[in-house]
């Protein structure tokens, strides 16, 4: 066996593992989320058996740092890092090309080890994906507490009237969703509720239909677990823009996040007034979502301002309303004291 060969499979092995570190290390300490980190582990682990499997005291034996001449070939652009997203794709990068080395070495000795360096490579394609959505998710959401849905109530006037107050009350996410009207009626409030919350800093989301997201330039669209897919919703809807999805359990709520949606609905959590349902998830299912995910979650179902402390308590602190604020006297009233209660 050439021992060059050896040699190439330990760097490639190195700095696979060592990108792996870091990706690891930012979503475990940086961002606190179990479910990546958990996922990324899982990686780390599946190579750690492939490269045991190599023979790995001869790669060491065949190691010569020294006598590396790349070591002292550093690019302008490795020591800089102006943030999370360049760490992050320059670790992705770093991690695929080595698993490609890796994969294209081993060909010539081991093809199951070959094989196992392919699988793990495109397993790092998707982590990169879920990775990246959930931190530029994480902070397009930052500020994002109170997600109001609405319908497109008795007229157009009326309609504006509502959205007008809820403006006022600074909601930070508005979701038209009405089962009722038909599609042209549908449209007219949509693009009502585009005109009206453009520059206003509260998000325009769209309930089951990218079609019509997208013939307003909404912000995104919302669907539920039998409709489009976040993938599909994507395609319909272009780029930049944003994608929920219904989760009731974690199972679901831990697809998504692999789907890449840039939120989940949480529920529900109590009974509703708005929609009906014969199983409640309820808190259980809150408090799971906020072990182990990090993807923005908002708890929804019969949330109101008397029990929105029992949801923070769950540990989720967003919150998607319906009836406690379209049938409040004052909106405003509501959308602040439930504001107050989420940010405590
Ligand atoms: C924010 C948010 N979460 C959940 C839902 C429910 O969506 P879905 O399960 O598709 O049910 P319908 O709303 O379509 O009846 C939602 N709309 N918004
Ligand atoms: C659409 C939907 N999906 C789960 S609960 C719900 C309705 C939310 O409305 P409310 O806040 O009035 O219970
Ligand atoms: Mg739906």
């Amino acid at each position: 066996m050439d021992i060059s060969l050896w040699r190439t499979l330990d760097a490639a092995s190195n700095r696979a593992s060592e990108g792996l570190r870091v990706i690891e290390d930012f979503v475990r300490y940086g961002q606190n989320d179990k479910y990546l980190t958990t996922e990324l582990k899982s990686l780390r682990h599946q190579l750690d058996s492939t490269l045991k499997k190599l023979d790995r005291l001869t790669s060491i034996q065949s190691r010569d740092t020294f006598g590396d001449v790349g070591t002292t070939l550093q690019g302008k652009l490795e020591q800089a890092r102006s943030n999370w997203h360049d760490l992050l794709t320059a670790n992705f990068k770093r991690l695929q090309q080595a698993l490609r080395s890796l994969e294209e070495h081993a060909k010539l000795i081991d093809s199951a080890a070959a094989t196992a360096f392919e699988q793990a490579r495109y397993q790092s394609y998707s982590l990169e994906k879920m990775v990246m959505t959930t931190i530029a998710a994480s902070n397009t959401f930052a500020d994002v507490a109170i997600y109001v849905l609405i319908d497109g109530q008795a007229s157009q006037p009326v309609f504006e009237s509502l959205v007008t107050k809820l403006l006022h009350a600074k909601a930070d996410v508005i979701q038209l969703r009405d089962k009722n009207l038909d599609d042209r009626t549908l449209v007219a409030r949509a693009q009502c509720l585009r005109q009206q919350t453009v520059g206003t800093g509260t998000k325009f989301i769209v309930n089951d239909r990218p079609d019509i997201a997208r013939i307003v330039s909404a912000d995104g669209v919302h669907v539920g677990q039998e409709e489009l897919t976040v993938a599909q919703a994507r395609m319909v809807l272009g780029p930049g823009k944003l994608v929920g999805v219904s989760t009731h359990d974690i199972n679901q709520a831990r697809q998504a996040i692999r789907d890449g949606a840039d939120y989940i609905g949480v529920g529900p959590t109590f009974p509703s007034g708005t929609k009906s349902f014969d199983h409640f998830p309820g808190l259980d299912f809150l408090r799971e979502v906020a072990a182990e995910i990090t993807l923005p979650a908002f708890a929804i179902g019969g949330i109101t301002a008397d029990n929105a402390a029992q949801v923070t308590a769950a540990g989720i602190h967003r919150v998607a309303v319906s009836g406690c604020v379209n049938q409040a006297r004052d909106p405003r009233a509501v959308i602040d004291s439930l504001r107050s209660l989420l940010a405590g």
